[in-house]
């Protein structure tokens, strides 16, 4: 099997060799008790994370069925344990006085203003400036995008977050109470996404977090569902995933965003795991 090579720094990885790796550490989650943050859970997805970031070659769309059938395990393994880590980090951060003072406690807080900034930008090169009102689909426990995007990016944007979990939002209103300003400007709602209608109108732009349908039929649904309902013109962002990050989030590709106007695809090559998909419904 063919080895490791180093190009600029970073170990490329061929696919053949990277693949076995993430074959055996989901072979370990599976076994795992519970996907709770815990030494072993931890230690096992911080080096499924490193296998993912790292260059190769690794094309999911040509994977054998058996290798597809464990990447579509996997992503819910990973979607799961990222609920649970945010659960935790939340439940820990609302017993604090000032929660919002101790965000950076969170292990992928850094990932998470990277991917703010990123998007952001990518939001302000479409023409998308100062929102009035920003939607963020899948917000969690711990919605560090909205916050983030709110504190730094987008100051007088109001953000309306929709998550299916209560209890997640429960803890999320928490964890903004002691912030005026946040508190003026974001709302927690409970619902799936696929029961909100008219009101997916009356946004600007609408984020659709990574975690949001877990498999592409599910995603192409909910996006069918968002485009439906969204304004002419409105701007929307997926998240989405490249090359061996594709183990860990479902890819959305160019020809499920049917009926979108594709604006810009980007795929980050430090250790920001998401890509980028912004597109416009189109004006009628
Ligand atoms: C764990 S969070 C990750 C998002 C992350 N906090 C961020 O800021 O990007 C993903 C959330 O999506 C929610 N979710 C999944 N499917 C959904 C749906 N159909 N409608 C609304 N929320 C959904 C889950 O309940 C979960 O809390």
């Amino acid at each position: 099997m063919a080895s490791p090579q180093q190009t600029m720094g970073k170990t490329y990885m061929p696919a053949e060799l990277l693949i076995a790796h993430i074959v055996k550490i989901h072979a370990s989650i599976s076994n795992l008790e519970c996907l709770r943050p815990s030494k072993p859970v931890n230690s096992l997805f911080t080096q499924l994370v490193k296998l993912c970031t790292l260059p190769s070659s690794v094309d999911v769309q040509c994977l054998p069925a058996d290798v597809q059938r464990m990447r579509e395990s996997l992503i819910r393994q990973c979607g799961q344990a990222e609920g649970l880590l945010e659960l935790e980090f939340s439940t820990h951060l609302t017993k604090l006085p000032h929660p919002m003072s101790h965000l950076n406690l969170f292990p992928y807080y850094t990932n998470y203003v990277k991917l703010a900034s990123m998007e952001h930008q990518i939001l302000f090169e479409s023409g998308m400036v100062q929102p009035k009102r920003v939607a963020f689909v899948g917000s969690g426990p711990m919605p560090l995008t909205s916050i983030i995007m709110a504190t730094d990016h987008m100051k007088l944007t109001h953000f309306i977050n929709y998550d299916v979990d209560e209890s997640a939002n429960i803890l999320a209103r928490q964890l903004i109470a002691m912030d005026d300003d946040l508190e003026k400007r974001m709302e927690f709602k409970t619902c799936d996404i696929m029961d909100v209608k008219e009101e997916l109108g009356s946004f600007d732009c609408i984020f659709l977090a990574a975690l949001v349908g877990m498999s592409k039929e599910e995603k192409v649904g909910i996006l069918g569902h968002i485009r439906k309902y969204m304004k002419g013109g409105g701007i929307l962002l997926v998240r989405s995933a490249n090359g061996a990050r594709a183990f860990l989030y479902p890819v959305i590709e160019e020809d499920d965003l049917h009926g979108f106007e594709v604006l810009s695809i980007f795929h980050p090559t430090n250790d920001v795991i998401n890509s980028v998909v912004l597109v416009r419904k189109p004006v009628y």
